[in-house]
């Protein structure tokens, strides 16, 4: 049974899949101190919040259980992504499911700021009749700028177009193709800023747009300028807006986030030109419905079948690429713990080869596969795709990934070299279409092995009657051999066995085989199956 903790104010209607499911249980507790969640956190495998929950380092240490974090909504700011990613745990989000409901609140804000809507309604509602107090201005070909034209900042234009707006946008991915369809004009911040009369934020709180609306840039815009934040406290300074509206720069404001949440900045939130909301972009019922259902389905997806479509902390690849990479990522799997078994010690350098088609894929996942499956081999189960590099470099590990290594006359193939000082151990591999994954070099022998969950290595000297004696021993011990490969440089030199056998050999084979004359090394070799899938749709 997997324990959901639901810690923020989440729909049970789009929680219904957990609470259906008879593999998951759900907890739901809210307003909880950090003392107490601290104190709790431990019993569960889950962990839905939106934006109130702070998911600090401090909670994620006592989270022994936790697998996944999931933010019912966008931004996963009120989260330490670096802590989970860290201790392995997956956190997700649900992109898009709240874009609309943030899209009608900004041009809510917008609309109400242009009429003075908020205020009036104050005024009227204690029984005045102003009618002359609450003269607004109209969006009709108006500029309107857009800073970030991710998903809400394109459907805000969209809408705005029906208004007949003129709209200025700027994002760093914004391409001339996309404006043009779009039938808005690219712009830089400071076109926008100069000709603009309405501002909209829409991007995420990054380094680089943290405090970007500041005095100097206030003081580039047109005068009497109206801005939007529905986007997240902190793009705007709060101080630089009230000078902005003190001294005229600035006509209004709508805010629907804050520097701190909730503000404290009364000065600002009781200026008469201010109208703000409580962080309400995404508070609608369809809204809340579809981040609940999309991050319950996914929790679910990935404690049943391992697959996870909507991380961040981890690369996203595309369905159609993730069906078409995983038998590479079996490979993977099963090349890095084969490597490992070899080397027996920690390495202190990773060389990753990929040639063939494989140049061309987005091995991304494969490389986190391959790191995985190396780590794991010391650090069990505290190593995960999604921690894989974190713990590389805590570790002190380097790795080298090389994409045109030279192609050794297979269609795809992989190699992983593991290394320290003068110790290394190199494994290639290769998928045959149709017939799954081959082990195709150990070190410097080529061979031809099926990976299966049981395999013997063995070490000898190239002469006549070894494979007989490695065999009888084996039959001695009623063990079954379901394959065997040769391989050597030269003739008479050193060879190398490699077997696989229906089942785990013993400690006393093992020694029984040691005591071969010719023979230099035995490795019993065992590979688990294990392969995340990551979805993206
Ligand atoms: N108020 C709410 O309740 C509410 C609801 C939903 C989303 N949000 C917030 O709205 C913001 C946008 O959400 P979205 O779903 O559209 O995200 P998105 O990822 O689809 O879009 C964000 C866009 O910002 C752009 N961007 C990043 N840095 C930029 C910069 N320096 N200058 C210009 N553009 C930049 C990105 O390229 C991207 O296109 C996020 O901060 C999100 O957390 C708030
Ligand atoms: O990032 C988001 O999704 C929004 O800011 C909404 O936050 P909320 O879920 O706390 O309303």
């Amino acid at each position: 049974m997997y324990k959901v903790l639901v810690t923020d104010s989440i729909s049970d209607i789009g929680l219904k899949k957990l609470y259906e499911h008879p593999e998951f249980f759900v907890d739901k507790k809210n307003n909880l101190t950090e003392l107490e969640l601290c104190e709790i956190i431990k019993d569960y495998d889950a962990l839905i919040v939106r934006s109130q929950t702070i998911v600090t380092k401090n909670l994620l240490e006592y989270a022994t259980r936790l697998r996944v974090i999931a933010r019912a909504g966008v931004g996963v700011d009120n989260i330490d992504l670096d802590s989970a990613t860290r201790k392995g745990i997956i956190v997700i989000n649900a992109p898009g499911a709240n874009t609309i409901a943030a899209t009608e609140h900004t041009l809510a804000m917008l609309l109400s700021l242009a009429r003075k809507i908020p205020h009036a309604y104050q005024s009227t509602s204690k029984g005045e009749w102003k009618r002359g107090s609450f003269k607004g201005v109209e969006l009709y070909e108006k500029t309107l700028g857009i800073v970030g034209m991710g998903k809400i900042g394109t459907e805000v234009a969209k809408r705005a177009k029906s208004f007949q707006m003129k709209i200025l946008g700027f994002d760093p991915y914004l391409s001339d193709e996309r404006a043009k369809k779009l039938g808005i004009t690219k712009a830089s911040l400071d076109e926008i800023a100069k000709q603009s009369d309405f501002i909209t934020f829409h991007t995420p709180l990054t380094p680089e747009t943290k405090g970007l609306v500041n005095d100097e840039y206030i003081s580039k815009m047109k005068k009497g300028v109206r801005l939007v934040n529905c986007a997240r406290g902190g793009i705007i300074v709060e101080s630089a807006l009230l000078h902005g509206l003190q001294s005229g720069q600035i006509a209004g404001a709508a805010l629907d986030v804050f520097e701190q949440e909730p503000p404290t900045n009364l000065d600002l939130l009781q200026h008469p030109n201010i109208i703000a909301t409580p962080h309400l972009g995404a508070s609608t019922e369809e809204a809340q419905e579809k981040v609940a259902k999309e991050v319950s389905e996914e929790i679910i997806s990935i404690f049943e079948t391992n697959s996870i479509r909507h991380a961040i902390n981890m690369p996203q690849i595309s369905g159609e690429i993730q069906k078409k990479m995983k038998p590479f990522l079996e490979l993977g799997e099963q090349i890095a713990q084969l490597a490992i078994q070899l080397f027996k010690q920690a390495p202190n350098k990773i060389d990753i080869r990929y040639s063939g088609e494989l140049i061309e894929e987005d091995t991304s996942l494969l490389t986190r596969t391959m790191i995985k499956g190396i780590l794991a081999y010391h650090l069990s189960d505290s190593v995960n795709i999604i921690n894989a590099f974190h713990l590389l470099k805590e570790h002190g590990l380097t790795y080298n990934i090389e994409k045109n290594a030279p192609n050794k006359g297979f269609s795809n193939y992989m190699e992983l070299s593991l290394s320290k000082g003068n110790e290394i151990v190199v494994i290639g591999g290769t998928v045959l279409n149709g017939y799954g994954t081959r082990i195709v070099k150990i070190n410097n022998y080529r061979i031809d092995v099926k990976p299966e969950q049981h395999l013997l290595y063995i070490k000898h000297e190239d002469r006549p009657g070894m494979i007989g004696l490695v065999g009888s021993i084996l039959g001695d011990y009623h063990i079954n051999i379901g394959t065997m490969q040769v391989g050597r440089e030269t003739i008479g030199g050193e060879a190398i066995m490699v077997l696989t056998l229906d089942k785990k050999i013993d400690d006393d084979v093992i020694y029984s085989l040691k005591l071969l004359n010719g023979l230099e090394e035995v490795d019993v070799l065992e590979l688990s199956k294990e392969v995340a899938v990551v979805e993206n749709y």
